[in-house]
C-alpha cells in the first residue's frame, strides 16, 4: 500500500495490484522510448498483476477521461508491412509474421536500433507465451469441439507452411512470430504516404485530384503499448493515433473514463468487440467472461449453436476436468474454450 495524495489536504491509500517489473529488460526500454521524446511514461508501470502473474500496465496516478496516459513517437512503431501498400503487402497473419522477421529480426540495422523493445517479447516456452490453438497437434486441435476454431487454427498452420518456403524460413521461427505479430499487432486505418513519383490523377473536369485522403489498413507494434492486456467487459483505456498525416506523428494510450491510481490498464483488443473464439485464435487466452459471445453464438451470428446435445461433456464434467487439468495448460485452455461457449449458451 502506499499513499497518495487527494488534494485538498486529504490523504487517501491507493491500492496497488501489482508487483513492479525491475527486470533489465523492461527499464532498457523505458530508457529507449524516453530518449526517442516519448511522453507520460511516469504515469505507468509496467508490473506483474499480483492475482494472475500476467505482466501488464499500471497507472501510478489518477487518470481524468480522455486524458493521453502515454504518447510513443511513431518512429517507435514497427509496421507490418510497406505503408505505401498496407495489406497487398501482408494479406495474412503468416505475412506479418514473415515482414517481422525480414524487417526487423533479419535486418541487422533494424535489429540494434529495435533491440531495447526486441528484448522484451516473449520468448517460445516462456511464462509470457500463450499459445493459440495452431500450436496444438490434431488431436488436441479437435477437443475444442467448435468447429470454426478447429478449421481456422488448421488453415493458419497451412498459411504458415506455404509461406515459410516462400520466404526460405523454417516453419517453426514463422509459427512463433505469426503469434507474436498477431498477439501484439494494432490495425490501424492510415493515410497512405504520397508517392511523389506517381502521376497524378486528373478527373472528368481536368481537375488534379488530390493525392491525400486514401486510406490504408497497417498492422503495427507499438513498443510500451503493446504490455497492456484485454478486457473484454471492462476497459478503462484506448490506442489512438495522433496527427497520423504530420511526420511527428504519436501513439496515445487514452483514458475512456475516470481511473483510479494503482489500476491495471486495460484495452479491447482487436475491433473491441472480440468474441472468445476470435481472443482465443488470436491472442491465446479465454477470458473470464465476455457479453460479445451472446451476440456470436445468437441465432444468425457467426457461430449459432442449436444446442448443446453434440458436445462429448457436460458443462460440470468439464468443470470437475478443469480442477483436475492445473498442471497440463493445454487441456486447461481447452476445457475453460468449452466451459465459455457452455456457459453462454
Ligand atoms: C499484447 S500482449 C499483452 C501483454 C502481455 N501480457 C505481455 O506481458 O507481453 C497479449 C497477450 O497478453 C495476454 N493477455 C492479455 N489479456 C489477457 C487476459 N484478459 N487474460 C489472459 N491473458 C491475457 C495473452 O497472453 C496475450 O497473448
Amino acid at each position: 500500500l502506499a499513499t497518495t495524495s487527494k488534494g485538498f489536504g486529504s490523504a487517501s491509500k491507493t491500492k496497488f495490484i501489482h508487483t513492479p517489473d525491475t527486470g533489465e529488460e523492461s527499464q532498457q526500454l523505458l530508457k529507449f522510448l524516453a530518449l526517442q521524446n516519448a511522453k507520460g511514461l511516469e504515469n505507468i508501470d509496467i508490473g506483474f498483476n499480483q492475482d494472475t502473474g500476467v505482466r501488464g500496465l499500471f497507472c501510478t496516478s489518477k487518470i481524468k477521461k480522455n486524458q493521453k496516459i502515454c504518447q510513443i513517437p511513431s518512429d517507435c512503431a514497427l509496421a507490418l508491412a510497406d505503408p505505401t501498400k498496407g495489406e497487398e503487402d501482408a494479406p495474412t497473419a503468416a505475412h506479418r509474421g514473415a515482414n517481422f522477421l525480414d524487417m526487423y529480426v533479419k535486418n541487422e540495422q533494424a535489429k540494434q536500433f529495435w533491440s531495447p523493445y526486441l528484448d522484451t517479447l516473449p520468448v517460445y516456452g516462456s511464462k509470457l507465451f500463450d499459445p493459440t490453438p495452431d500450436f496444438y497437434i490434431d488431436d488436441d486441435i479437435e477437443l475444442f469441439e467448435f468447429p470454426r476454431v478447429i478449421q481456422q487454427a488448421q488453415e493458419r498452420r497451412k498459411q504458415i507452411t506455404d509461406i515459410a518456403s516462400e520466404r526460405g524460413l523454417t516453419v517453426e521461427e514463422l509459427q512463433f512470430a505469426t503469434w507474436l505479430t498477431t498477439s501484439r499487432s494494432f490495425k490501424l486505418s492510415i493515410p497512405a504516404p504520397i508517392d511523389e513519383s506517381e502521376m497524378p490523377k486528373i478527373d472528368e473536369k481536368g481537375q488534379v485530384i488530390e493525392k491525400t485522403g486514401e486510406k490504408k489498413a497497417l498492422h503495427v507494434m507499438v513498443p510500451f503499448i503493446d504490455i497492456a492486456n484485454h478486457d473484454s467487459d471492462q476497459s478503462n483505456c484506448k490506442l489512438t493515433l495522433i496527427d497520423p498525416e504530420k511526420d511527428d506523428a504519436w501513439f496515445a494510450l487514452e483514458a475512456t473514463r475516470p481511473i483510479a491510481a494503482g489500476k491495471e490498464l486495460v484495452i479491447a483488443y482487436g475491433s473491441g468487440a472480440e468474441s472468445s473464439v476470435e481472443l482465443l485464435l488470436n491472442y491465446g487466452f479465454v477470458p473470464s467472461g465476455n457479453r460479445i459471445d451472446k451476440l456470436m453464438l445468437a441465432k444468425g451470428g457467426d457461430d449459432t449453436i442449436t444446442s448443446l446435445d453434440g458436445w462429448t461433456t457436460t458443462l460440470e464434467e468439464d468443470k470437475t476436468m478443469l480442477e483436475m487439468a492445473k498442471d497440463d495448460p493445454v487441456l486447461h485452455k481447452i476445457l475453460q474454450f468449452r466451459i465459455r461457449i457452455k456457459e453462454t449458451y
